[in-house]
């Protein structure tokens, strides 16, 4: 095994480095910068084998500073605290210059700690246009096994089911396996879920299924949870590094955020931080410049240190700011470098670009107290009742997020036309699903709505829609040169003009779900209860529900594509085995690489491609055979 170096290697007899040479106090074989969702999948499965030493350097806290993480309904306490990061857009130009929150999670787990819990994994075809796009290895029948991996399927505990429970938490156990990830069903359902499947399914046709995570992302269902046995959250901290934690060759350091890559120059003898110089490790001349360690800030000590990668440097720091540890590191686009004073390293116009979101908008409608989960979150008694009920007895309305049913529309290739959204086709994204809808036992979202105000003794149900074939594209850019600066980000929202006329028409059928008496008994007073945006915005009048809907628009969450997995003259970043054009041990490993969105929330896709890039990290590296260990029970 090799030895680590935790101490400083030069000591008071050593000659003092080149001003220019970091001093490496530590040395793996990989270094992984973010300890996110993807981050610690990598931590686990590459540490397997016991043949690498891998350190990870998470900016964030452990995320049991904030423990509500772990609850279902705790989830509404997270935005805004310790383990989230409070990025801002810029302005957005086609929302009235709404500055949005776009929350990412900031702990070791990342996003996965602070996401919504939904888990599925899309349509067949999305992973079959990765392959197509000039990927191979990356199509539905190669990755389907590592979705699977994965995963495990915790069937539901309560003792007798609901007939809710019987018809739709339903699964196909075929499609998951026995991985660290747990999923399951949340406990409380209320009525009106039920109410708004049926709707789903009567009211605009999108059919009841099994279970959505086979390949065939159209249907609705009671949705899939990142939740263990016992209704706590799975996220890639309480699956995958917990599993791994004790492993001797792994070391994770939290509260440690990555300020740069150290690259070698092929054309000098020196290593420098921002790829000024250096050497490669056994000393060969390469063409390329070669990742060799990062810098980070020690945040328990406040020092700065450097730590070496034998082997290869993996960056895992999510859609914003992989992208703006490349540019401050001299990979970007030569202006952006510019603007910031950074010395090139590889210039590359696609690195931050192509950024890639779904966004949502929701009508709400006051509900009958009990369709609704609004009561429990409306005064601090009640939600120590509900806290008490869920940590007790594991009951009641604390056992869930505020809603993850969601259903997922395809529309015809007449109808897209019909509707002027040609561009969907031609953008290659016809078969699949078009429109994700998603039920809300409360008001959502959380954003001020012109057209009403919540009040505290009403109480309400919001169904949503959110495009799954957006076409606005934005950016991130940076600030400053440095990480300690948020990068500049603008999703761009509703850009590209087939985005407002899906918004129209998926405004329309949300009407229509809402108004079908399976969901609209669940509501009190006129119009199925609705209230937002109400009668202000007429069933015809295409402008002001466009105007609704961009008043209303917040993000979905799934920022990807900024550094995305495509040929570098088609707009990429990464190969198909996810290294950085240009340079050369060095890859990014997270949701910035995927290429076209999946048609669905996106962190089962991460989760894959965590699972990929492990898998080709050592096979690159010669650590194949595992399987082969497996079977013979040789356990690390
Ligand atoms: C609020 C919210 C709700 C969501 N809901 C859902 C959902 O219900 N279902 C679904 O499928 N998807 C959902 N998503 C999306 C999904 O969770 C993310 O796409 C996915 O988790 C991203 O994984 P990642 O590994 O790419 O990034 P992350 O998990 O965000 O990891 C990146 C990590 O890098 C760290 N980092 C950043 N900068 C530095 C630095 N300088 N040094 C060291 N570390 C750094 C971060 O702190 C973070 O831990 C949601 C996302 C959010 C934010």
């Amino acid at each position: 095994w090799p030895a680590y170096h935790f101490e400083k290697r030069q000591s008071s007899d050593t000659p003092p480095a080149q001003p220019e040479e970091p001093t490496f106090e530590e040395e793996y074989d990989f270094v992984i910068a973010g300890g996110g969702t993807a981050g610690l999948v990598l931590a686990n499965r590459l540490t397997e084998s016991g043949r690498f030493s891998v350190l990870v350097l998470e900016a964030g806290p452990s995320p049991e500073v904030v423990r509500a993480y772990e609850s279902p309904g705790g989830n509404q306490f997270l935005k805004g605290s310790a383990v989230d990061w409070g990025f801002q857009t810029t302005p957005q130009e086609h929302l009235g210059s709404r500055t949005l929150q776009y929350l990412r999670g900031r702990s070791l787990g990342g996003s996965s700690v602070t996401n919504g819990l939904y888990y599925a994994r899309g349509s067949a075809e999305v992973y079959n246009q990765w392959a197509e796009k000039g990927n191979p290895g990356w199509g539905w029948d190669t990755v389907y096994p590592l979705f699977v991996k994965s995963t495990k399927f915790n069937p539901p505990n309560t003792p007798e089911l609901s007939a809710f429970d019987q018809e739709y938490k339903t699964w196909d156990p075929s499609a998951y396996g026995g991985g660290p990830l747990e999923l399951g069903f949340q406990g409380y359902v209320p009525e009106s879920t039920k109410g708004f499947v049926v709707a789903c399914s009567e009211a605009v046709g999108i059919p009841i299924v099994q279970d959505l995570n086979l390949g065939d992302s159209v249907g609705v269902k009671h949705g899939t949870a990142t939740l263990n046995a016992a209704l706590r959250r799975s996220s890639s901290y309480d699956g995958f590094y917990q599993q791994a934690r004790n492993r001797t060759n792994l070391r994770v350091l939290h509260d440690a955020p990555v300020t740069g890559i150290a690259f070698s120059d092929p054309s000098s003898d020196n290593t420098a931080m921002n790829g000024n110089h250096t050497m490669s490790e056994n000393g060969t001349s390469s063409a390329l410049p070669k990742a060799v360690g990062v810098s980070y800030i020690d945040q328990r000590t406040g020092f700065v240190r450097q730590a070496r990668a034998r082997k290869e440097v993996i960056v895992s720091m999510g859609a914003f700011q992989s992208p703006q540890l490349l540019m401050v590191s001299g990979i970007g686009p030569q202006a952006e470098l510019e603007k910031v004073g950074v010395e090139p390293v590889h210039i590359n116009e696609n690195v931050g670009q192509h950024l890639n979101d779904h966004s949502v908008f929701s009508i709400m409608a006051r509900a009958n107290p009990e369709s609704s989960t609004t009561e429990m979150s409306s005064s601090p008694d009640n939600l120590q009742a509900a806290q008490a009920d869920f940590y007790d007895n594991l009951t009641g309305p604390y056992t869930a997020p505020s809603g993850i049913t969601n259903g997922f529309q395809k529309l015809s290739a007449e109808e897209l036309q019909q509707i002027g959204a040609q561009a969907i086709i031609d953008a290659g994204l016809a078969n699949q699903s078009h429109i994700e809808y998603l039920f809300e036992s409360i008001w959502y979202p959380w954003i001020p709505t012109p057209y009403y105000t919540a009040l505290p003794n009403e109480s309400y149900i919001s169904i949503t829609a959110s495009s799954m074939v957006q076409l606005s594209r934005g950016h991130i850019m940076l600030r400053t040169n440095s990480m300690s600066d948020a990068p500049l980000i603008n999703p761009n929202y509703y850009a590209d003009e087939t985005d407002g006329i899906m918004g129209i028409h998926s405004f329309r059928y949300l009407r229509e779900i809402l108004r079908h008496p399976a969901l609209a008994q669940f509501t009190v007073g006129e119009n199925a209860g609705e209230v937002s945006p109400g009668p202000a915005v007429a069933d015809d009048d295409d402008e002001a529900i466009l105007e609704y809907v961009r008043n209303n628009t917040i993000p979905n969450w799934h920022a990807s594509g900024t550094v995305q997995m495509l040929p570098e003259e088609d707009g990429g970043v990464v190969d198909p085995r996810l290294r950085v054009y240009g340079v050369e041990g060095l890859r990014v490993i997270d949701c910035s690489i995927i290429p076209v969105l999946p048609d669905v929330n996106i962190l089962a896709a991460v989760y894959m491609v965590a699972e990929k890039g492990a898998d080709m990290i050592r096979e690159d590296w010669g650590d194949v055979g595992l399987d082969e260990k497996r079977k013979r029970g040789v356990r690390h």
